[in-house]
């Protein structure tokens, strides 16, 4: 059992790390581990930074009859201490298949939002040491390259401006009901989370028999070797990028010679990994084996292959990547945070409202007839600035093109910035390098400040 002296001694070690200036939000379910995240913070505020602002936020999933009930559940144990509460349903569409990952998707839109709409940059979530067993466990068996044997991060960046910050990954789900019990408080118990049809439930089931605790002490260490392996494998990666790549025009990277003769080959394939995929625009990143096949043949000389959307050309001058001309997006009108064949992220600013927005402006590939009439750099050939310009984004009225760079469009005020594609919507803290390496590269936004005191300004930053 906890005592008051040991209450306090966690609540700092959970939390004294963390920048509290904009305020947070705390993800409260009503389950044991993000209500005892909730007391634990607000002990943390009262006693710290009393100045600052706590939110917590209850997404009804609208899932299960009782969901609105529990919401309001929260919201009444939220009032009873004097902690500012919202709930936010999700609406729309429910897929009959992929529900956990969509519900997810879905709920960390809503917590964004509730923290956008205050200002807030930060969110917490009740995740513990537990979930993180099961978490490495359910990857182990699908995971292809190691990666996600790091399982979840302490902190993910979410569509490249909110972290997602997880304080309880080291605690126990035992010492926090121990900690509630000591207090008198309850939780709801979520029928979902003893639902076996869900692969969670049924890895967690599997935890509770024999040589569950062994498994667990072993997946957690697993996944801190996993975790250091990426940050490390990411850092040498961003290096490589750093000093090998370089953007000779609008959506063109080029790659020196010297990137394929590299002596450190496994950071090569993983950093043509992440160009690949924020070239092309796809959220996961290039085959690893098929990448290591590539940097082989690039190794012998001149080559023209596409993977993950890419074209890749290597030529006496350079190794040149662009986004292929096909399969590109139907012309479609802009909407705000929108990712824009998932290369540009399209934001209408405030002044744009409806009235301002007529309807025949459309977001569309700039293509080759436009491209063919740009003034473009002499440093490399024409026909490949001219084939990256072209699949490049721009904003059309009645077939006219009225920004053909993509970027702003004066009084239109609807920003394209680039994006880099496997990190745009979560972004989590072990691969911040190669993330930031990336995004100067292709010229997107840098990364907003970590969200812990005491950190590098972002690159190569791990929590320990
Ligand atoms: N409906 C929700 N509303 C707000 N936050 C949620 C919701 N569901 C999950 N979360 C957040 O995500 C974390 C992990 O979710 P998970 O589904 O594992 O938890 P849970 O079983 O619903 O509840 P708990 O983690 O509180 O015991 C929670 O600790 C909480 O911070």
């Amino acid at each position: 059992m906890l005592t008051p002296d040991t209450k306090a001694d966690l609540s700092d070690r959970l939390f004294s790390d963390l920048d509290f200036s904009s305020g947070a939000v705390a993800a409260v379910s009503g389950g044991s581990d993000s209500t005892a995240l909730l007391l634990l913070l607000k002990d943390h505020l009262d006693r710290t930074a009393s100045g600052a602002r706590l939110l917590a936020v209850t997404i009804d999933h609208g899932l299960r009859p009782d969901s609105s009930v529990e919401a309001r559940q929260v919201a009444d144990f939220c009032a009873e201490r004097g902690i500012a509460h919202r709930i936010l349903a999700w609406r729309g569409d429910k897929p009959a298949s992929g529900l956990p990952a969509a519900a997810r998707e879905a709920r960390y839109g809503l917590l964004a939002q509730a923290a956008d709409a205050e200002g807030i940059k930060l969110i917490l979530t009740g995740h513990t040491a537990d979930d993180q067993a099961e978490t490495v466990l359910m990857r182990q068996a699908r995971d292809d390259d190691g990666r996600g044997l790091a399982g979840m991060a302490p902190a993910t960046l979410h569509d490249w401006r909110t972290w997602i910050v997880r304080p309880l990954l080291g605690t126990r789900r035992a010492a926090l009901r121990d900690m509630l019990r000591a207090r008198n408080v309850g939780w709801i118990e979520d029928p979902t989370n003893i639902d076996i049809r869900f692969e969670r439930p049924r890895v967690r089931a599997k935890l509770v028999q024999g040589e569950g605790e062994r498994r667990i002490a072993e997946a957690l260490a697993r996944s801190r070797q996993a975790a250091f392996a990426r940050q490390d494998i990411g850092r040498r990666a961003a290096m490589l990028v750093d000093v090998l790549a370089d953007r000779p025009g609008p959506g063109l990277i080029r790659l020196d010679r010297d990137f394929a003769g590299q002596e450190d080959g496994e950071a090569a394939i993983y950093a043509l990994r992440i160009l690949l995929a924020t070239v092309g625009g796809v959220s996961f990143l290039a085959d690893e084996a098929r990448c290591a096949a590539l940097l082989s043949r690039l190794r012998l000389g001149s080559l023209c292959a596409t993977l993950s959307r890419t074209v890749v050309d290597a030529r006496r001058t350079g190794i040149f990547l662009r986004r292929e001309n096909r399969n590109l997006p139907a012309a479609l009108p802009p909407s705000d945070n929108q990712l824009w064949d998932n290369r540009r992220r399209i934001t209408l600013k405030e002044r744009i409202t409806l009235k301002d927005r007529p309807g025949d402006l459309v977001i569309a590939p700039l293509g080759f007839a436009a491209a063919g009439q740009a003034s473009l750099s002499e440093d490399v050939p024409q026909s490949l600035s001219r084939a990256a310009l072209a699949v490049e984004p721009a904003l059309w009225r009645g077939g006219v093109c009225l920004d053909a760079a993509g970027g702003d469009a004066g009084s239109l005020a609807i920003s394209m910035v680039p994006a880099v594609a496997p990190f745009a919507r979560f972004l989590p803290s072990f691969d911040l390098a190669p993330a930031a390496a990336v995004a100067a590269l292709v010229g997107a936004p840098p990364l907003p400040a970590p969200p812990f005191l005491g950190h590098d300004g972002g690159r190569g930053w791990a929590k320990a």
